[in-house]
C-alpha cells in the first residue's frame, strides 16, 4: 500500500520514554499527527476516551478485527491494541505524515503493509533506569512492573528490525533525534519523487 504522506512507527519497552517522547515532538512539528489506537484496556489515572486511546470491550475489538477495520492489531500485556484504518488512512492520502506508537509486533505488521514506514525503536540507557521510570511513573503496581521488565527482554531484542534506535538517556537529546529522522524522511521522500516544491515544503523554505 502506499500513500503520499510519510509513516513514522514509534516502538519501545514500557516505560522507556515513549509517550513523553511523541508528545514533545508533535510539540515541535505542526505537521505530524499521532494515531489514537483503540483498546479494550481500561482507562488509567487521567486517560480520556478518544484522547489517550479509543477504549472499548474487547468483544467489539473483535469485531472490528474481523471486519478488517484495523491495520495492525496485537495483544499486549494481556490487552488488545488496534490502530483503524479510518484513523490513519484519509491523512496519509492527503500527503500528511502520521506517527504511529505501538508494540514491536504491530510495527513490524506495518512495515510488510507499508515497506517505506520508518521504524524506530526507542531504548532505555539501562536496565536498572528502565525500572526506575517504571516505579517513577507511578500508575503501575509492583508485579506489573516486573511482568514489563521481563516483556522488555523480549520487546528490545527486536530493535535489529527497525530502521533506526534512538537512546533516550537525555531527553532532549532524544527528542532532537527523533526530529532529525522525521526530517530526513521528508527530504528523502521528497527527492525521491525529484519534486522541488516537496523538497522546499520538507526544509520549510518559502
Ligand atoms: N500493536 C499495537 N500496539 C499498541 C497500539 N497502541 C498502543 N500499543 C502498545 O501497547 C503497549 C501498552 O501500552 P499502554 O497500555 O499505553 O501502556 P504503556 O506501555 O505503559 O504506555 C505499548 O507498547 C504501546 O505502544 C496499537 O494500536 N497497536
Ligand atoms: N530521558 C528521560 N530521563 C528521565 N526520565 C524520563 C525520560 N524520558 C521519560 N522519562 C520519564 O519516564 C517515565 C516513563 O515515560 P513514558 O513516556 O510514560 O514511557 P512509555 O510511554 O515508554 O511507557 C515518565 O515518568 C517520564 O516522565
Amino acid at each position: 500500500m502506499e500513500y503520499p504522506g510519510n509513516l513514522f512507527v514509534v516502538a519501545a519497552p514500557s516505560g522507556a520514554g515513549k509517550s513523553s517522547l511523541v508528545k514533545a515532538l508533535l510539540e515541535l512539528d505542526a505537521k505530524l499527527a499521532v494515531s489514537i489506537s483503540h483498546t479494550s484496556r481500561a482507562p488509567r489515572g487521567q486517560e480520556q476516551h478518544g484522547r489517550e486511546y479509543w477504549f472499548i470491550e474487547p468483544a467489539e475489538f473483535r469485531t472490528m478485527a474481523d471486519r478488517g477495520d484495523f491495520f495492525e492489531w496485537a495483544e499486549v500485556h494481556g490487552n488488545l491494541y488496534g490502530t483503524s484504518r479510518a484513523g490513519i488512512e484519509d491523512r496519509l492520502q492527503h500527503g500528511e505524515d502520521v506517527v504511529l506508537e505501538i508494540d514491536y509486533q504491530g510495527a513490524l505488521q506495518i512495515k510488510q503493509l507499508f515497506p517505506y514506514a520508518v521504524l524506530i525503536f526507542i531504548l532505555p540507557p539501562s536496565w536498572d533506569e528502565l525500572r526506575l521510570r517504571l516505579n517513577r511513573r507511578g500508575d503501575t503496581a509492583p508485579e506489573v512492573i516486573a511482568k514489563r521488565m521481563n516483556t522488555a527482554r523480549v520487546e528490545v531484542a527486536q530493535a535489529r528490525h527497525f530502521d533506526f534506535v534512538v537512546v533516550n538517556a537525555v531527553f532532549d537529546t532524544a527528542v532532537f533525534d527523533l526530529k532529525t529522522i522525521v526530517h530526513a524522511q521528508r527530504l528523502k521522500y521528497a527527492a525521491q519523487r525529484r519534486n522541488r516544491s516537496a523538497v522546499f515544503q520538507a526544509l520549510d523554505l518559502p
